[in-house]
C-alpha cells in the first residue's frame, strides 16, 4: 500500500487518475480553444472550475501564433464556416510544430458534406486526440452512423472497433463517450463507467470534456492513460452533481462546482476504469 491518492487494488492500476489530476492541477495548464459559439462560455467555465486556463482564440491571424505559447490546443467543428477552418488547419500546424498536444472534436460530422469533409481534413493532421460520442467517431471511421445533430444515436460498443481503426490511422488516441466511455491507442484501451444521464441533457457538456482532456494531456505523460483518468474525473464530478439536482438546470450549475471540488482522493476512490 502507497499514502498517494491511487491505491493500487483498482481495477487498472497504472492509470492513477487522483495523481494525474492533481498534476494537472498544478500545472494548471493555458488550453487555447477554437470552438463553437454555443460552447464558449460553458467550456471556459468547465476549464477553470477543474483547475486549467482557458483562452478561446480563432482568428485566422493569430491562431497559429497562440498555439505555438499555448500547452494544448482544442479545435471543435460544431458551428463551422471557411474563415474559421483556414484558422483550425494553421493552428493545428502550430501545434505539431511545437510539440504541443491537440484535440479534435468532431461535432455533428455525421450530418452534412461540409462536415464530413471538414472532419476528415483535421483528423488528417495528426490530432493527439479525437474526442466524440459514439455516432461521431463511427462517422469518421468511415461507418454509417444514427445520430441526430450534435447527439449521439449510436451505442459506445458498435463504435470500439472504428475507434480503434481511427487511432491507427491517426496516430493518436481515440475516446469515445457516453453512458460508458471508451478509449483507445489503437492496441490498448480502457473504459470508463463514470457520467450521469443528466449530462447529455446540459448542452456542451461533450465540447467541454474535449477542454479537460486537452488540459490532462498537456499536463501529463502517458496520453491514454491520461485521458481515462479526465474522462472519469469528468463523470465522477456528474455523478456527484446529479445527486440533489432537479432537472438539467441545476445540475449544470452543481456541474461546474463539482468539477472545482472533486479531489485527487475522490477520484483515486470513485473511477471506475477498466482494462478494455
Ligand atoms: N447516458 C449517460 N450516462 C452517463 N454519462 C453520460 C451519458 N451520456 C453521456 N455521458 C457523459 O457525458 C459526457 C459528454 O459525453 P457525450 O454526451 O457523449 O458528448 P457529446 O455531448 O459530445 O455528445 C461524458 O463524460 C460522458 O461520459
Ligand atoms: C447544440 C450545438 N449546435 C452546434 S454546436 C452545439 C453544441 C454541442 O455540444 P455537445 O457536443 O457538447 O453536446
Ligand atoms: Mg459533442
Amino acid at each position: 500500500m502507497t499514502d498517494t491518492p491511487d491505491a493500487p487494488d483498482t481495477a487498472a492500476p497504472d492509470v492513477r487518475p487522483g495523481e494525474k489530476l492533481a498534476a494537472m492541477r498544478a500545472a494548471a495548464p493555458l488550453v487555447q480553444n477554437i470552438t463553437n459559439y454555443v460552447a464558449m462560455n460553458v467550456m471556459a467555465n468547465a476549464l477553470l472550475a477543474a483547475g486549467a486556463s482557458p483562452a478561446m482564440v480563432h482568428a485566422r491571424e493569430e491562431s497559429a501564433d497562440f498555439a505555438a505559447i499555448a500547452s494544448a490546443l482544442t479545435i471543435n467543428i460544431g458551428t463551422l464556416s471557411p474563415e474559421w477552418v483556414a484558422s483550425m488547419e494553421a493552428a493545428a500546424a502550430s501545434a505539431t510544430a511545437h510539440g504541443k498536444p491537440w484535440v479534435l472534436d468532431p461535432v455533428a460530422v455525421f450530418a452534412t458534406a461540409y462536415r464530413a469533409e471538414v472532419g476528415a481534413q483535421l483528423a488528417g493532421l495528426n490530432p493527439s486526440l479525437i474526442r466524440g460520442n459514439a455516432s461521431e467517431i463511427l462517422a469518421l471511421s468511415g461507418a454509417a452512423a444514427g445520430g441526430k445533430g450534435a447527439d449521439a444515436g449510436d451505442a459506445v460498443a458498435t463504435a470500439e472497433a472504428g475507434a480503434r481503426a481511427l487511432s491507427a490511422r491517426t496516430g493518436g488516441i481515440v475516446a469515445v463517450t457516453g453512458p460508458v466511455d471508451y478509449v483507445t491507442d489503437g492496441t490498448r484501451g480502457y473504459r470508463i463507467a463514470n457520467g450521469h444521464p443528466l449530462m447529455p441533457k446540459v448542452t456542451a457538456l461533450g465540447c467541454s470534456l474535449t477542454g479537460i482532456c486537452g488540459a490532462f494531456l498537456a499536463a501529463g505523460e502517458t496520453p491514454l492513460e491520461d485521458i481515462a483518468a479526465a474522462l472519469a474525473f469528468y463523470g465522477l464530478a456528474g455523478e456527484r452533481a446529479a445527486q440533489g439536482a432537479g432537472g438539467p438546470g441545476s445540475f449544470a450549475v452543481a456541474f461546474i462546482d463539482e468539477l472545482a471540488a472533486v479531489t485527487p482522493e475522490d477520484l483515486a476512490a470513485g473511477a471506475r476504469i477498466t482494462p478494455a
